[in-house]
């Protein structure tokens, strides 16, 4: 054990997760947050204290959670051991490579998910709508965060087609070199606060990041409780410590198409589709050349549009093509 001077509240801890703690058990355990996932053990952090912890749950059945980064743990407040994960309120899973059928759990309890695109001509709204479904599935709030304006004169043209993916949705524009800029997204960033970014490579994640730490780099950021034996760790994913008090969880594999059990983050992205298709005189319609399609119908009449049909079919015809998994489309 480490003594150290961190609050739970500043550690991410909210209302929903103290709930989950019952009269029985307050006392005897010590709700903690997994900082790091090493192999073979994990490094967990509570008020005043930082431990290096099993990862195994003694008489967790096949189904159980057991811990990922991010996650809030009780552990038995004498034996230190882990008794439970809390419910999270987000989780990011991906497919296991070399097994489509297994999900891996990637971060859990994700607050804020920063989608980050380049203003430029890698710029796509097909794989901005793609990361913000997995941020749906993941449970987690997205926002935009378009990059490198100081080499485009229109910023605004790329943010207008980001804003028009869903109303509501928040789009900030950055130099992600210039710290006044990158500081709009502080907010989402203070004290006990957790985010996570994802986005292509080269759009300026890590960029951002570093602007966002001051002159750190992001690579120095490895909590210390991961030092704490002196020994050599593998460390498979980490929280990262942000200079607004926040914590940055990587999403290692969270690539655009990595859309595992995507249909109700597309249904949710495509409500206006959706919602049309369901209008559709057949269940089954594939809103091709068959009678009494509604979809059709809107694109004719200039009420759905008919870019953003190429895009949702080929996103629901991919979710429907993960194995394992079917497509969950009414009908289908
Ligand atoms: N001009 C300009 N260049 C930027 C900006 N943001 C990032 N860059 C540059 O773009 C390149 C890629 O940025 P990174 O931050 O490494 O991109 P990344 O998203 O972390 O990429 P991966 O690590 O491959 O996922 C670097 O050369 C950055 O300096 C920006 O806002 N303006
Ligand atoms: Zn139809």
């Amino acid at each position: 054990m480490t003594h150290t001077a961190q609050t739970l509240d500043a550690l991410g801890w909210r209302a929903q997760f103290a709930a989950q703690v019952t009269a029985a058990e307050a006392g005897r355990v010590v709700p903690v947050r997994v900082m790091a996932v090493h192999r073979g053990q994990i490094a967990v952090a509570g008020a005043g204290a930082d431990w290096l912890v099993s990862p195994y749950i003694a008489g967790a059945l096949p189904g159980d959670d057991h811990p990922t980064v991010g996650d809030w743990l009780l552990l038995d407040a004498e034996t230190v051991q882990p008794i439970r994960v809390l419910a999270r309120t987000s989780l990011f899973t991906r497919r296991a490579p070399g097994d489509p059928t297994k999900e891996q759990m990637i971060a859990a309890n994700v607050d804020t998910v920063f989608v980050v695109a380049s203003c430029n001509q890698d710029f796509s709204v097909a794989r901005l709508e793609r990361y913000i479904v997995l941020a749906r599935e993941a449970g987690v709030p997205a926002v935009v965060v378009l990059t490198k304006t100081d080499l485009t004169d229109t910023p605004e043209t790329f943010a207008a087609a980001a804003r028009a993916i869903e109303p509501g949705l928040r789009v900030e524009l950055v130099n992600g070199r210039d710290a006044s800029d990158v500081a709009r997204l502080a907010g989402w960033c203070g004290v006990g606060q957790t985010v996570a970014f994802l986005g292509s490579s080269g759009v300026g994640k890590s960029t951002l990041v570093n602007t966002l730490q001051g002159s750190d780099r992001i690579a120095t950021q490895a909590i210390r409780a991961a030092d704490d034996t002196g020994r050599h760790t593998t460390t498979v994913r980490q929280m990262h410590r942000l200079a607004g008090g926040g914590w940055l969880l990587d999403l290692p594999g969270m690539r655009e198409l990595q859309l595992a059990e995507a249909a109700t983050g597309i249904a949710e992205i495509f409500d206006d589709f959706t919602a049309a298709a369901e209008e559709c005189r057949f269940s089954d319609c594939s809103h091709g050349v068959e009678p009494g399609c509604a979809v059709q119908a809107g694109i004719a009449a200039g009420t759905l549009d008919a870019e953003r049909f190429t895009r949702w079919r080929k996103l629901v015809a991919g979710a429907a093509a993960t194995p394992g998994r079917a497509g969950k489309r009414r009908g289908r």
